[in-house]
């Protein structure tokens, strides 16, 4: 089978994470096409990544494309008018990583035939290392399922979703995780600055203990919870941490979750007011 060609609309933050990532895996340049009205952020990933730079315009497309919309969500009914004639001419696969987007408002702008799969990756895919959660609508093939599988899982791991419900769900868990990952890591060598450590050990320190631990827990069988067991002696100095974290987080994570699931939510009510 022929690679097929991958056309992204827009060249932001995520169109860059995963144009990063897809290099590395080896697609080669000019198998990715970059869409964006403006030359600076898509003429800096030509130049970086080799792959072709076109203006916001849609174009005729090659058989077996697969478009990425990588613009932001409000933006896309606006957009997707422009494309829709290139899409159905092509008979091209149509994949959105814009959160809270359903298929179905996806579909009545681009026409109910249309193959749609839902993505919700994450920045880390820039180094190979991302999560990427993917639905399908009933009119995606399997070969098409298998093609979005290689694209996505070339950039990290994906897990198949089979209520788009849960898309929100997926998305301020791992689409927005990575802030959440960063904001922790700030917040972790700020407090170790004010206790007196230098900020460049600190950073340092907060880094390869987060590092070390995901990598840890990656590799072993035991729960996350068994291996913070293996940390916290009865009386010592984590149990002393841990009663304080145990205070806030958990209610924390839920309401954090909850309102980036529903922000999702409203970005879809938004667009149909909209549309
Ligand atoms: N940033 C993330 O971590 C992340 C993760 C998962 C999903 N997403 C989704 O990815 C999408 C893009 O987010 P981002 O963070 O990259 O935003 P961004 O603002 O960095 O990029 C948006 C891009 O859209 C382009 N654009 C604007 N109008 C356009 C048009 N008419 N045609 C083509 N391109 C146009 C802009 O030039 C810009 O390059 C959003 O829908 C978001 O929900 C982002
Ligand atoms: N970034 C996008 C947002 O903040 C979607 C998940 C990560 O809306």
């Amino acid at each position: 089978m022929t690679e097929p060609q991958i056309v992204f609309i827009g060249a932001g933050n995520m169109a860059r994470a995963l144009i990063s990532g897809m290099r590395q895996q080896g697609i080669a340049g000019p198998n990715i096409q970059v869409h964006a009205p403006s030359n600076l952020h898509r003429g800096a990933l030509a130049e970086e990544f080799g792959v072709r730079s076109c203006p916001a315009q849609a174009e005729k497309l090659p058989e077996n494309s697969v478009v990425i919309y990588a613009a932001k969500p409000k933006q896309m009914p606006a957009v997707l008018k422009e494309w829709r004639d290139s899409l159905r001419s092509a008979s091209a696969l149509f994949v959105s990583v814009a959160a809270g987007i359903s298929s179905a408002q996806i579909t009545t702008l681009l026409g109910e035939e249309t193959p749609v799969v839902r993505a919700m990756p994450n920045t880390p895919a820039q180094i190979g290392a991302g999560a990427t959660s993917l639905f399908a609508t009933a009119t995606v093939s399997a070969n098409q399922c298998d093609t979005v599988q290689q694209i996505f899982a070339g950039v990290g791991k994906v897990f198949w979703l089979h209520d788009e419900a849960l898309m929100d769900t997926a998305t301020a868990l791992a689409g927005s995780g990575p802030a959440y990952v960063l904001l922790f890591l700030e917040a972790l060598e700020d407090a170790a600055v004010l206790q007196g450590l230098d900020r460049v050990t600190a950073r340092a320190l907060a880094l390869q203990t987060v590092l070390g631990t995901a990598q840890m827990a990656a590799a072993n069988s035991a729960s996350p919870s068994e291996l913070r067991h293996q940390v916290t002696s009865p009386g010592g100095t984590t149990a002393a941490g841990l009663a304080v974290w145990e205070e806030q987080l958990r209610p924390l994570a839920q309401r954090a979750l909850a309102a980036a699931a529903e922000r999702g939510r409203i970005l879809s009510q938004l667009l149909k007011t909209t549309a």
